[in-house]
């Protein structure tokens, strides 16, 4: 790609779902179809923008180092990887959930040194932390809930939007740590060097938000 095309980091699943009607809005849509594809680069109907399909954890990655010039993805994935690098120009107001401590439902935390299974680690720990209380962060890449019952952990850090995971599984919410949405966000050198071309795209989508809040209200 050169100076005058752009690279555009999308999360799949339930975020891209969500994005692609804000793409819309600022003239970029995808050409193939994606649910058929193996791909994971894909050109647009804007023929200076192409798309990255990729995991939201990897999003951040890809914009920092300059591999996607902009990037959409969830505010718990930018809070995990720290944001070096990179500028958060929009909030798109989608994917909106909560990143709680959750527990078994009626025990309470222990007193001292807790054990913490998550798979948000650099950001679990900044919270405990912050708190002043010591914890013992365990790694987990999913079903994060089953640490609790099966006495892995006293505590888990995770994504609550409706509550029925955590209640199907015997757990209740503790404390809120962040409320979360999805985020443009865009390289730092790129903000600079492509400026021309990111600036509509951010102001289309943001004026896709912005309407989107209106009709809401
Ligand atoms: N239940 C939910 N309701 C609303 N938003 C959610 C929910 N769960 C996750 N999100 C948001 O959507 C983002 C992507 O979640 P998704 O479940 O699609 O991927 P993931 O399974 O967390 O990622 P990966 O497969 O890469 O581990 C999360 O980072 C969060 O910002
Ligand atoms: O409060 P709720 O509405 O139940 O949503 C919370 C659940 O949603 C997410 O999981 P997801 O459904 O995305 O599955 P995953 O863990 O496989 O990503 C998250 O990891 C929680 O488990």
């Amino acid at each position: 790609m050169t100076e005058t095309s752009i690279t555009i980091a999308l999360s799949k699943g339930r975020i891209l779902d969500e994005t692609i009607p804000l793409l819309k809005e600022a003239g970029i849509e995808f050409v193939d179809d994606i649910k058929k594809s193996r791909k994971l680069v894909f050109p647009s109907t804007d023929p200076n923008v192409r798309l990255l399909i990729i995991r939201a954890t990897d999003v951040p990655t890809y914009v920092q180092y300059g591999g996607a010039d902009l990037g959409v993805t969830g505010k718990d994935v930018l809070l995990e990887h720290g944001g070096d690098g990179l500028y958060e120009p929009l909030d798109l107001d989608i994917s909106r959930c909560r990143l709680m401590t959750a527990g078994v439902k009626g025990q309470k935390a222990p007193e001292g040194r807790l054990r913490v299974a998550t798979k948000f680690v650099n950001l679990a720990r900044r919270f405990y932390a912050a708190q002043g209380r010591q914890a013992d962060i365990i790694k987990l890449y999913g079903a994060m809930e089953l640490a609790p019952l099966l006495g892995l952990a006293d505590e888990i850090v995770d994504i609550v939007d409706t509550g029925n995971t955590l209640k199907a599984n015997g757990l209740e919410p503790r404390e809120l740590i962040e409320n979360i949405s999805t985020r443009l966000v865009a390289n730092r050198a790129s903000m600079k060097m492509k400026h021309d071309m990111l600036q509509p795209i951010i102001e289309k989508m943001g004026q896709a938000v912005e309407a989107r809040r209106v009709v809401e209200a």
